[in-house]
This record gives C-alpha cells, structure tokens and sequence, in this order.
C-alpha cells in the first residue's frame, strides 16, 4: 500500500518510523511519503491560510496550495488514489471503514489546520478521485493530524503480515462486533486475585463459550449500541442464553 500525507505539521508523523508501522515500511509492505503543504506556496511568508468569507472566527486553508499538492500526488498516468479528509463534520471511522481501507492500493491524507479546508479543494478533488471525510469521534481536536496518525495504524495492522499473529485479528473488539472479553496471564493469583478458574482449564470449549459470554456481558453492560447492531445470525441459542 502506499500512503502520501499531506499537512503544515510533517513532523508530526515521525512516530510513523517507530514500531509495527516503521517495520511495514522497512519491508515495503507501507511506502509511506509525508509532504510539506508549504511546498506548495509561492510567497515569501510561504502563506496556506486566509479569512473566512461570510466573516466567522479563525482562519481557512487557502485552495491554491492543496490543488497544486493534490496535482502533484496524483499523476494523470496512475490509478487516482483515495482521498482521505479528516473533519469534525466527516462519517464516524470504523473498523469497517478501517477495513474497507486496507484494501485500497493508495490512500492521500490531507491534514488540514486552522477551521478547515476550502472546499473547493473537496470537490475539484471528487471530480478526480473518491473522497471522504472522516471523523475520529464526537469531539474537537486541532486539526487533521492526529487523526491521520490513528486510522493509518487501525489499517496498517490489518495489512497482511503486520501483525505477526493474525489470529488476534479475529478476537479483538470489534472484530466480531463485540468488545473483547477480560485477558489475564502469569501469574495464577496475583495480589489475591486469581486467574478465572476456566481459562486454566484446558477446556478450550468452555474457555471459548466463557469469552464468548463475557463479550457480550461487558458489550451489553458499556456499548449496548454494539449489541442493537450485532448481526443476528451471529448469535446462537446459548447466546441468547448468556
Ligand atoms: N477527524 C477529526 C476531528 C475530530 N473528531 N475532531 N476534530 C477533528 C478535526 C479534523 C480536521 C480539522 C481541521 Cl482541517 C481543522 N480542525 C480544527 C477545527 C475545530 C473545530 C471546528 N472546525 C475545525 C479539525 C478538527
């Protein structure tokens, strides 16, 4: 997969040498480029920002910069990439969107600052290739970075050969809809605590109908909107009996 990010903040991304995402990157699984906005400005004060028209607070990422950035990362000669926009107005990231995400063969991120972006800039863009706007949560950050910094690792580890055990793919939370049951590890009691009695069972039946019980008490008890959205052929009888 290759990534291009384009924001005033480069160096925000120098975490992205570290780790899982620096090992994906070392073996060519994630071609990575991290670009400067102010390259694409002309002027002495290397100026990306302007007032709002219609007059409001704070200032507005001019169009100039982004269209000849945009240009330049996106040659006639290859297959448009997908355009990703964080924004407090965008759709909620999801694992799903996660997902739908690792499967591109290029994504271009543009963080944007100040109140946002001109948008223009989104939709000369949509004429030319898919755009989203997306939206980490229900509350206000700076600007585009961090969020760029969160969903490149919800899909560079769904990229295969990321993670080195990909089973765990398959059991986290929200990877079958529900949040993950309680995990524990050596030692068996630990402060007068002990491990729950099944998971030192061997019974990887009972351990697997006990995670699955506990799933749904701790996805019922902190996330109910997660159960009324469970698929309903994914539970069985014992389900319903838990
Ligand atoms: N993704 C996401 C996300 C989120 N969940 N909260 N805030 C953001 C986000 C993303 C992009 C920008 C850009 Cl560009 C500028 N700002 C600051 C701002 C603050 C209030 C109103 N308008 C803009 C951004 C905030």
């Amino acid at each position: 997969m290759r990534v291009d990010i384009v924001s005033i903040f480069p160096e925000y991304f120098a975490p992205l040498d570290l780790s899982l995402i620096g090992r994906a990157r070392a073996n060519g699984t994630l071609r990575l480029a991290v670009h400067d906005l102010r390259g694409w400005t002309h002027d002495v004060h290397r100026t990306v920002d302007d007032t709002p028209y219609g007059g409001g607070p704070g200032m507005v990422m001019r169009p100039e910069p982004w269209g000849e950035a945009l240009d330049a990362l996106t040659p006639a000669e290859l297959p448009p990439p997908r355009l990703l926009v964080p924004s407090p107005a965008g759709v909620p990231f999801t694992q799903a969107l996660a997902h739908e995400l690792a499967a591109e063969p290029h994504l271009l991120f543009a963080c944007g600052r100040y109140e946002g972006i001109d948008q223009r800039v989104l939709d000369h863009a949509a004429t030319r290739m898919p755009v989203t706007e997306v939206s980490l949560g229900d509350y206000v950050l700076f600007g585009g970075e961090v969020a760029v910094l969160v969903i490149l690792e919800a899909v560079t580890r769904l990229l295969p050969g990321v993670l080195g055990n990909a089973g765990s793919l398959t059991e986290e939370s929200h990877a079958h809809g529900l949040l993950e049951a309680p995990m524990y590890t050596k030692p068996a009691t630990w402060r007068g605590l002990p491990v729950p009695e099944v998971l030192r069972s061997g019974d990887h039946g009972r351990i697997a109908r006990w995670r699955r019980d506990e799933a749904l008490v701790r996805t019922g008890r902190r996330r109910p909107d997660m159960l009324a959205g469970l698929d309903p052929q994914s539970l069985d009888k014992r389900d319903v009996a838990a």
